[in-house]
């Protein structure tokens, strides 16, 4: 058995040539480590910024995207240092102040969840990310703001309180120091983190917030159950027993020393992994009540094949190298359709994906990313309205291309393990959320057990 930790050495990735992804030489007996949950750590960075104190996050997650949160918190006045590993941050709040520039880099959570906060801020704040960030959905969030007062312009123009609020990045906040709060109504269709944003600060409001989604779908629950979560475990009031509907209470957020759960949805490769070649596959530290959609797994991995079991902390996976397809909607966990996507170009069934037409607006449009490059692969993927249907095809070798998409990347690996010659393109983009992700992807397989056949 192999222990993979995150700190495991990565393969050197040859530059410009692609990462040639590992077939499985057998059935695996690994068990592994993931780092801090993104979406944790990111809203406990928020909130401790925020607080009425220092705090400390414990087994936060270092990546590109939690670095960002931390980069644009200090850049606003926070102060975030790294304790004795560099998984402990310690937050002291300070006086919120502009003029800043927040990088957003391709973080969803950045660009969504600092601009409440930067309306709190003394000072103007510009904010821009990535190129293929400047197309992610952020008008809801920016309208949202301006219809509670909040001076929002668009890229270079003066933040302004009236007319079309824009719709991506680059823009500006005009914080004044304080915000009136009250009530306000958000399409948040596109993306759940529209309503997180607004919430994770609105206790700082003056009003509060009583948020209203207009919009006919809300994506990815969970994640808005996470943000009351940490909300209530801050002490601060949250009412959301009408649907749709969310109440914050203005108040203090008290400093807590948190730890943070490991990333259930950047687990999800390594377990899919013991469906595709076999064996078994176990992740430590798995939390026995958690709000991460990354808790689906069990049930998905055992939909199409596997078998799971979550016993004292650690959840296992064993499959045999069958993998059944699914039908399956996962408009709460769009996470981790490019892992079920792959697993269906795999299976011995075909495959509908469900309720994820939000995933166009994610890191790349994923829909047309996973029919293109399964397709590339030999596959059949068809993009419907609101998801894939993928029926198997013999699968080749090839480049897979993958975005600037951490998931796509991690789902070429897992596709890799069975097909000889994928090749993926940018694996580094992993660093998005799980740095050194091809280390460990090595180490889960040189668990396996040699000379069993490939299937
Ligand atoms: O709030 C969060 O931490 C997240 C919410 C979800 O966003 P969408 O609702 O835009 O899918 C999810 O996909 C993303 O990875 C993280
Ligand atoms: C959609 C994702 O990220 P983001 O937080 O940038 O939206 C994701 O990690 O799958």
């Amino acid at each position: 058995m192999t222990d993979v930790r995150p700190d495991s050495p990565a393969t050197p990735a040859a530059d410009g040539d692609g990462w040639p992804a590992p077939v499985a030489g057998g059935p695996l007996d690994a068990t592994v480590e993931v780092p801090g949950s993104k979406s944790l750590t990111n809203r406990l960075l928020v909130l401790a910024a925020l607080a009425d104190g220092p705090g400390v996050l414990r087994g936060a997650l270092r990546s590109r995207d939690a670095d960002l949160m931390v980069a644009g918190l200090r850049s606003l006045g926070v102060e975030v240092a790294e304790g004795d590993a560099a998984s402990e941050l310690r937050v002291t709040p300070g006086p919120l102040r502009g003029p800043a520039e927040v990088d957003c880099g391709l973080a969803g959570t950045v660009m969504r969840f600092l601009p409440p906060v930067a309306a709190l801020a003394d000072g103007t704040v510009r904010f821009d990310g990535d190129e293929g960030a400047r197309v992610r959905p952020m008008g809801p969030v920016l309208a949202g703001l301006q219809a509670l007062d909040v001076g929002v312009g668009a890229g270079e123009g003066g933040p302004v309180t009236s007319g079309r609020a824009p719709t991506t990045l680059p823009f500006t906040i005009r914080g004044r120091g304080h915000v009136r709060g009250g009530s306000v109504d958000v399409d948040a269709s596109a993306s759940s983190q529209f309503v997180s944003g607004l919430l994770l600060a609105a206790a700082r409001f003056d009003q509060g917030l009583t948020l209203r989604h207009t919009g006919r779908t809300l994506p990815s629950m969970p994640h808005i159950d996470m943000t009351v979560q940490v909300l209530r475990d801050v002490g601060v009031v949250v009412d959301d027993s009408r649907a749709s509907i969310w109440r914050v209470e203005p108040g203090t957020i008290a400093a807590r020393d948190v730890r943070v759960e490991p990333d259930l949805s950047n687990a999800g490769p390594f377990l899919a992994a013991a469906l595709v070649a076999g064996g078994t596959v176990r992740v430590a530290g798995w939390p026995t009540t958690t709000t991460q959609p990354g808790a689906m797994l069990g049930d998905l991995l055992t939909a199409m094949g596997g078998h799971a079991t979550l016993a004292d902390g650690v959840m296992t996976v064993t499959g045999t190298g069958e993998v059944r397809g699914v039908d399956v909607d996962l408009h709460a966990a769009g996470e981790l359709a490019p892992t079920i996507a792959a697993l269906a170009a795999l299976a011995g069934s075909p495959s509908r994906l469900r309720g994820i037409a939000h995933l166009r607006g994610h890191e790349t449009d994923r829909l047309a990313a996973l029919a293109s490059e399964i397709t590339r692969l030999g596959g059949q993927a068809e993009e419907t309205r609101d998801g894939l249907v993928i029926t198997p095809r013999p699968l080749h070798g090839a480049t897979f291309r993958t975005y600037h998409d951490h998931r796509m990347a991690t789902s070429a690996a897992l596709l890799g393990l069975r097909v000889p010659g994928v090749v993926v393109q940018d694996v580094a983009t992993t660093a998005k959320t799980l740095p050194g992700f091809t280390g460990m992807w090595d180490r889960m397989l040189a668990g396996a057990s040699v000379g069993a056949a490939t299937r």
